[in-house]
């Protein structure tokens, strides 16, 4: 793997593409700056080389051009804090401003450039709005992990004006290390969990993983798709009716590949979509008319602990239940803690998808698990098995 290991940027200035793309609260302050955090080793390496760094990274999916609300300059405080230095900005990604002061940048010193979706080019990966962006730097490095499913400009079209200069950041490296762990040689029991609201989203992944786990978990508000292919009664429960059959094909194969496939056998269930609501809890397929499921049961959760807790690999993607409130976080939070005790019996454990890192984060455990990845699109895409643009541009 092509790393910045393998350069001394003295004197050299990297163009680094990082994925800023963070919460922010409306009053611009970063709800969860890991992504940013993870991006530090590489911008630390290449200015104790004696190099300078610039960065580029896209915020949201601005559609109209420059908008305030999308404006990197937000995250200028918090990332100057974080390296302990002044970080200097530039209000336009190309053009004078961008030009000059990257030339003008010394060694040492970090500038950020504004929005990269500020422009339409950069989502088209037009090669003119590329060439302009490559040349503010001499070296490439891609540590964006999280966008490298996009063969956007910034992302992989670039990559062909560096043809001998042209890096996987440390960040970008230890993901796809850490998805290689979990992808060949994974150590037995290997035990998928799968949650969060659709199948639909994870389909190809889950039949991805039918060829390499012994046990597949479904969860969250999925598994109701599964319990209505089964026959059960599932209230107002989320569901994707167009995706019955498909569960049903799902579980056929389980069987065919001898996976033993575990879908809850209660559930917490509520009469509204509200923290407020009134709760009960009821068995699979016996939900209540005019009620619904937000979280697994206290049944399902000893029984979905228990296999965790016996595995050797653990991949998880997507919380149990509905974990952004508290009454219904419980099911997350044993899933959660079923994976810190394997990991503490020497597990390696691997947490993709924004919802499972934000509930990872609030449940203060991201030290307990052996790697929570930046990445949600991007690890769910490169875990299917395709060839992501930003690992591509930099590797061909
Ligand atoms: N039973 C449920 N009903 C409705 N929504 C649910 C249920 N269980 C989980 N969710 C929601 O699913 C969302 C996460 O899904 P998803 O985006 O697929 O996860 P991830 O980002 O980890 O891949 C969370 O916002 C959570 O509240
Ligand atoms: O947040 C991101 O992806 P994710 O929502 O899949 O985690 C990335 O920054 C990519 O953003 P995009 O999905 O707007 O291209």
């Amino acid at each position: 793997m092509k790393t910045i290991d393998q350069i001394s940027f003295n004197g050299k200035r990297a163009l680094i593409r990082v994925d800023f793309n963070v919460p922010l609260d409306e009053n611009y302050n970063i709800t969860d700056d890991n992504r940013m955090t993870a991006a530090l080793p590489t911008i630390k390496k290449i200015l104790k080389d004696g190099g300078a760094v610039i960065l580029m990274s896209h915020l949201g999916r601005p559609k109209d051009g420059p908008t305030e609300k999308y404006s990197l300059k937000h995250v200028v405080p918090h990332l100057s804090d974080l390296l302990g230095q002044q970080v200097e900005f530039a209000n336009d990604c190309i053009g004078e401003e961008a030009v000059t002061k990257a030339k003008e940048l010394e060694k040492g010193e970090v500038l950020l450039l504004e929005n990269l979706r500020f422009y339409k080019e950069e989502e088209k990966g037009d090669v003119g709005f590329a060439e302009k962006l490559s040349k503010l730097g001499d070296i490439y490095v891609n540590d964006a992990f999280g966008t490298a499913h996009r063969a956007h400009a910034s992302t992989a079209i670039i990559a062909q004006f560096f043809p001998e200069a042209k890096f996987f950041g440390y960040l970008m490296a230890a993901e796809l290390n850490n998805a290689e762990k979990i992808l060949n040689g994974a150590a037995k029991p290997f035990t998928a969990i799968m949650g969060g609201s659709k199948v639909s989203d994870k389909i190809l992944l889950i039949e991805k993983l039918l060829e390499k786990v012994d046990n597949l978990i479904i969860g969250g508000g999925m598994a109701y798709t599964f319990a209505k292919a089964n026959g059960g009664n599932i209230g107002t429960s989320l569901v994707e009716l167009d995706k019955i059959d498909l569960a049903l094909s799902l579980v056929q194969k389980a069987k065919d590949k001898g996976v033993n496939l575990l879908l809850p056998l209660d559930n917490v269930i509520a009469d509204a979509f509200s923290n407020d609501a009134n709760t009960d809890v009821a068995k699979t397929g016996e939900i209540k008319d005019d009620w619904m499921g937000l979280d697994i049961g206290p049944e399902t959760a000893a029984l979905f602990s228990k296999v965790v807790e016996e595995s050797k690999t653990i991949l998880w993607n997507g919380p149990m239940g509905v974990f952004e409130m508290e009454k219904f976080l419980v099911g997350t939070k044993a899933i959660a803690e079923a994976v810190a005790k394997a990991t503490d019996n020497g597990a390696f454990s691997l947490i993709g998808g924004g919802d499972s890192a934000a509930a990872v984060a609030k449940f203060d455990m991201v030290d307990d698990v052996s790697y929570v990845s930046t990445g949600g699109g991007a690890l769910l895409e490169y875990m299917e098995g395709k060839e992501l643009p930003g690992v591509k541009a930099i590797n061909e």
